[in-house]
């Protein structure tokens, strides 16, 4: 008896340390077990009290009444599902006559303090079912992907969901997204991991980094072309358009359809032309896009307007040519000049980190999910990396990047190296490596000023 209550106490202890210190440990050891069995017990009283359950049919009133027996209780919707998962519980639920999904996604909050649980979302699975997500602990807070993700062609695991699932970028569903952010909101980390997601892929990609090359240059050795100023940027672009019509071409060349080419074959992109010809997918990764778009002298001004033309040409046309764009910047807004509003608007896939201010979280969701606007300017200022992530179906979710350091992307670049195609047409911007020139310290005043 002693023994056993010595292994209740430490049984107890391990897991009240395990629960605040470790909380991922915690989930995987007891906190599953213990869920479970919560659920499950007081899921009948839980509904009632959420206002979940519905009031017994006529039938089954007639059927006590004819039967002598207690009137029949309201009821809760069915539990298809109870599956636990690394992160929480998925609850597969049958709804009742009267219900909607609608019920469950606003009682989540009150669900997520009754079952005393992390968070809880739903979602409609088809007419009638609804899967409520339910996480054990805040999955955000150290993001940990999954060992294993579906994998598939242009489609990288890039962050993980507050749910618990994996957040995909995937570039044959939405070919072009922006990602904003102010300062030091975590879009490089964010790309970073863009990047080394792309690089064990069948990819070119292309690089406009304008702060001096700092964020992507390192990357270099996984880059079919890169650039760090706007005169380079603007050639580049004007090159890709080139290499955009060229594939254009292929692509006619291969539709000249006769009436014994079967519909699914003909060819409306370059995924749908055989494997032989079709052209390497390229993407343009674009850090710190308000460089291309301010101007200071005429010159300067002729510049911008070249290479805002180009990146809406290569928004509107690039996708069946298989160039998809991802455009960073801390803001991306009419008062970069004529030409930005039409070019965001091609942007179909919107992420945006912590924001300064409402307009700026306007320029990513305003005209897609406003209520997401709310959610993009509440983000504190301490959780780096943590974003909104939204699409033009209007829905979006909570979002975070691994934090993968630069040494790291690096290191993954420079494994995938031998996979970096080559570009005729991209030839000239091809990254030199090597060891770089030293570069002189700017002089710092050691003098202290006097007044
Ligand atoms: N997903 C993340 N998880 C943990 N920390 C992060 C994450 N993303 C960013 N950070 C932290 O925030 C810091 C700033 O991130 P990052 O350089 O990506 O910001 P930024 O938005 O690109 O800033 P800037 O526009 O000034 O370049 C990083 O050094 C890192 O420490």
């Amino acid at each position: 008896m002693t023994w056993f209550m010595v292994a209740v106490v430490v049984v107890v202890a391990t897991a009240g340390l395990l629960r605040w210190r470790r909380p991922a440990w915690y989930w995987l050891t007891f906190g599953v077990t213990f869920a479970v069995v919560r659920v499950l017990v007081r899921y009948g009283s839980v509904m009632d009290a959420c206002g979940l359950t519905v009031p017994p049919s006529r039938w089954r009133l007639t059927l006590a009444r004819v039967a002598n027996r207690p009137v029949p209780e309201s009821r809760p919707p069915r539990i298809l599902r109870l599956r636990p998962t690394r992160t929480g519980l998925v609850l597969r639920l049958k709804l009742r006559p009267g219900q909607d999904a609608f019920d469950i996604a606003a009682a989540s909050d009150r669900l997520r303090h009754s079952f005393s649980m992390y968070g809880v979302t739903s979602r409609e699975i088809r007419s009638g079912v609804v899967e409520l997500r339910m996480t054990g602990y805040d999955v955000l807070k150290r993001v940990q992907m999954p060992a294993k993700t579906d994998t598939a062609p242009m489609r990288v695991p890039v962050a993980l969901r507050e749910d618990g699932t994996v957040h995909y970028r995937d570039y044959r569903a939405i070919p072009h997204a922006l990602t904003l952010g102010a300062t030091e909101s975590g879009k490089s980390v964010y790309q970073r991991n863009l990047v080394a997601g792309l690089a064990p892929m069948d990819v070119a990609l292309v690089g406009i980094d304008c702060k001096q090359g700092v964020e992507l240059f390192p990357l270099a050795r996984r880059f079919s072309a890169l650039a760090d100023n706007p005169d380079t940027a603007a050639e580049l672009l004007d090159a890709l358009v080139a290499h955009m019509e060229d594939v254009y071409q292929l692509i006619r060349a291969e539709q000249r359809i006769t009436a014994d080419v079967p519909d699914a074959e003909i060819a409306a992109g370059i995924w749908n032309l055989p494997e032989h010809l079709r052209p390497v997918p390229i993407v343009v990764l674009v850090d710190e896009v308000a460089e291309l778009a301010l101007f200071a002298t005429k010159d300067e001004e002729k510049r911008r307007d070249r290479i805002i033309t180009a990146l809406a040409r290569l928004a509107q046309l690039g996708r069946a040519a298989g160039i998809y764009l991802e455009i960073c910047g801390q803001r991306f807004g009419s008062e970069l000049g004529k030409g930005i509003t039409m070019l965001r608007a091609q942007l179909t896939g919107r992420t945006a980190h912590r924001v300064n201010d409402e307009s700026s979280a306007n320029m990513a969701f305003g005209d897609i999910a406003p209520d997401a606007v709310l959610a993009a300017i509440q983000i504190p200022a301490d959780m780096r990396g943590l974003a909104i992530a939204g699409d033009s179906t209007g829905g979006w979710h909570r979002i975070r990047a691994p934090h993968t350091t630069l040494r790291q992307a690096v290191n993954t670049c420079n494994r995938h190296a031998d996979r970096t195609p080559h570009l005729a047409v991209l030839a000239p911007f091809r990254p030199t490596l090597g060891i770089p020139k030293p570069v002189a310290a700017p002089a710092v005043e050691s003098i202290p000023a006097t007044p």
